[in-house]
């Protein structure tokens, strides 16, 4: 049972229910091949069917911590900090963000936008997602869009996505891991035809590192 004191507390983004905090080299996206410290808070509740983190959805699995022991953790290893999930805008993002800043470490965010944006972020990476998008005003903020294309389909929702964002956003697809080797080939296709979009892959995944 989590006390009432706790649940304010996490309600300030004072504390937030971690479920991982790990040095690595950041995989995905603009910043690939570069070492980053990742910090994994749980609670999400988009519901992507290939999501390649369910355990973190459930909040209540994941122990409420006091955002001075994530940022003194974080500070010894990196000068770049990814938050990540879950589904970090599901809570306050500020506190963290500020106090990670005070550390004067560069602040990354993995986020699928569908909450309202909180936080002071130097990078934010936005995945949107069908069956929650993202709240309008994180579009002219993000500095990279990640499309996860798990079918053909998700081109077309690509499209409806870049349209959004400003103009100097990176623009990528990132094949859903379970169907890459199907949709690799469409993906590359897909880039040599349209230009402005780039392929990103978990490169994580193929280095066998977390
Ligand atoms: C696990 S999510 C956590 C952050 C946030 N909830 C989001 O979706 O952006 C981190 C990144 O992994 C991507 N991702 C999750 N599952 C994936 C999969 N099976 N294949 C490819 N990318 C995936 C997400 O789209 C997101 O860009
Ligand atoms: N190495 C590595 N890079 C990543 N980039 C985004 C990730 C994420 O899960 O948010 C991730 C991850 O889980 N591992
Ligand atoms: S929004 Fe992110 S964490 Fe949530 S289910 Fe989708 S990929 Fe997983
Ligand atoms: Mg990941």
């Amino acid at each position: 049972m989590v006390s009432e004191k706790v649940m304010d507390l996490v309600g300030k983004g004072l504390m937030l229910p971690l479920m991982e905090e790990f040095y690595t080299i950041q995989g995905e996206g603009y910043h690939k091949g570069t070492a980053a410290y990742f910090i994994r808070v749980g609670g999400c509740d988009v519901g992507c069917h290939w999501c390649d983190v369910k355990e973190s959805w459930n909040a209540e699995t994941h122990p409420p911590t006091a955002i001075e022991r994530i940022i003194d953790n974080a500070s010894k290893y990196s000068n770049i900090i990814v938050i990540t999930g879950g589904e970090p805008l599901t809570w306050d993002m500020g506190p963290l963000t500020s106090g990670l800043k005070n550390k004067n470490l560069q602040i990354h965010i993995e986020t699928s936008g569908a909450y309202p944006l909180t936080g002071k972020w130097d990078w934010i990476c936005l995945s949107p997602k069908k069956n929650k998008l993202p709240k309008n005003k994180i579009y002219a903020l993000a500095n990279e869009l990640k499309i996860i294309v798990y079918n053909k389909h998700d081109f077309i929702f690509a499209e409806e996505q870049a349209a959004q964002v400003s103009e100097d956003c990176i623009l990528y697809l990132q094949p859903e891991w379970s169907v890459r080797d199907k949709m690799v080939p469409e993906i590359v296709d897909y880039v040599m035809k349209n230009p402005k979009w780039k392929v990103s892959l978990q490169t994580h995944k193929y280095l066998n590192i977390p």
